[in-house]
């Protein structure tokens, strides 16, 4: 017996047919002083794979992996699917839920991570479901954040491995091991945490886990760049950019890079577009190897991570963790993991 009686897995959601894309993109962005150059790029990124993202079908994947591994551990929860952004929307599927009767649920969210975008805006995310179904609504409660998490970093470590493998003899030694994650805007990286708490807790865990997952397989040095940005151009978010970062090491002599896509659980539309078309075409320009490392989505132990976080939280089994960042991310029906935590910043005409 334990107190919950399902389990949400809660992502971003992605466009499923071309004519899904610009009401997709008007969800991410609404309000967010995202310029419309910008969004004419991303639908063209988009339609390049027919108007689909693999998102969808990449989080549906994990919940069958999740459903075994629940099986095979003796945990008896169905697993509902919700996004922020696109169908099955989150509102939908908690009104489902409380339609099945369930009362309690834990929420396991596709973001390893602090910050806005990546953990208040999923608390957000459980407060507007809630509050859209009303009456009867399961109470929701939000597993922390797991960047750091043993698996996962064993899961990016083989990954890097596998990745490395994929070089030429002569230029598998002298790779450089190159992290990326999303960029963000300085401003919410560094409100990002419990104020008091030093701030820029986003890039503080997504360094830590850079690091974690070199130390894994024994690379000397690495580097953690950042990716697909999106404000206007005046507006600062975190650097170096990935394609002007390639530029760089080709320019200093570098002959070939290992790119691991830390800051994301699958191979969604920001990894095989920024990464596996553009960083790639860049590379090439710049007669760099290149090799782009797999996400630990697809990997079994990605499903034993999501039940080894749902054993903490219905078991007390103790916390699984290689780092010492602060770590935060757990709330119920949507409260903030303390007063003020991870403050979006203010954008010009709100
Ligand atoms: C930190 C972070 C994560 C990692 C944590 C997590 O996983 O949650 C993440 C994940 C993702 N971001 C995604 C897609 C997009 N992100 C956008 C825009 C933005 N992302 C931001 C941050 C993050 N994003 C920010 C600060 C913006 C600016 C607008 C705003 O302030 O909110 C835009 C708008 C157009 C553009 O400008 O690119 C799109 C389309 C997809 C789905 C891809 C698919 O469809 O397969 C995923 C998983
Ligand atoms: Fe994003």
């Amino acid at each position: 017996m334990t107190a919950y009686d399902a389990l949400l897995l809660l992502s971003f959601g992605g466009p499923e047919k071309p004519e899904d894309v610009r009401p997709f993109l008007e969800n991410v962005t609404r309000g967010r002083g995202v310029p419309p150059e910008r969004l004419d790029e991303v639908v063209e990124h988009y339609l390049h794979f027919g108007g689909v993202s693999p998102i969808n079908r990449l989080n549906r994947d994990i919940i069958a992996a999740v459903e075994s591994e629940f099986a095979s551990a003796g945990i008896e929860l169905p697993i509902y699917f919700g996004n922020r952004n696109w169908h099955p929307m989150v509102e939908d599927t908690v009104a489902r839920m409380r339609d099945d009767g369930v009362r309690s649920a834990l929420v396991f969210p596709t973001s390893a991570w602090g910050g806005y975008s990546g953990c208040r805006q999923y608390h957000e995310d459980v407060a507007r479901a809630r509050e859209s179904v009303g009456e009867g609504a399961p109470t929701l409660t939000k597993l922390r954040q797991y960047y750091d998490h043993p698996l996962l970093i064993a899961s990016f470590a083989d990954a890097i491995s596998a990745a490395r493998e994929q070089l030429p003899d002569h230029q598998r030694a002298g790779a450089r091991l190159v992290f990326t994650a999303h960029s963000v805007p300085v401003s919410a990286d560094v409100s990002a945490g419990p104020p008091g708490d030093g701030g820029r807790l986003y890039s503080r865990q997504v360094a830590e886990a850079a690091r974690l997952c070199a130390e894994a397989v024994g690379a000397a040095d690495h580097d953690l760049v950042w990716q697909s940005r999106s404000g206007p151009p005046q507006v600062p978010w975190l650097e170096p950019d990935i394609c002007d970062h390639l530029g760089a090491l080709a320019a200093s002599g570098t002959e070939a890079v290992v790119v691991c896509p830390v800051g994301f659980v699958s191979d969604h539309l920001e990894v095989i577009w920024d990464l596996d078309t553009e960083a790639r075409d860049r590379a090439a320009e710049l007669g760099l190897g290149y090799v782009r490392v797999g996400t630990p989505g697809t990997d079994p132990r990605f499903a034993q991570l999501v039940s080894s976080l749902v054993g903490e939280q219905v078991r007390g089994e103790p916390l699984r963790r290689l780092g010492s960042e602060p770590l935060y991310g757990a709330g119920v029906d949507g409260a903030l993991c303390a007063t003020r935590c991870c403050e979006p910043a203010r954008r010009p005409g709100r």
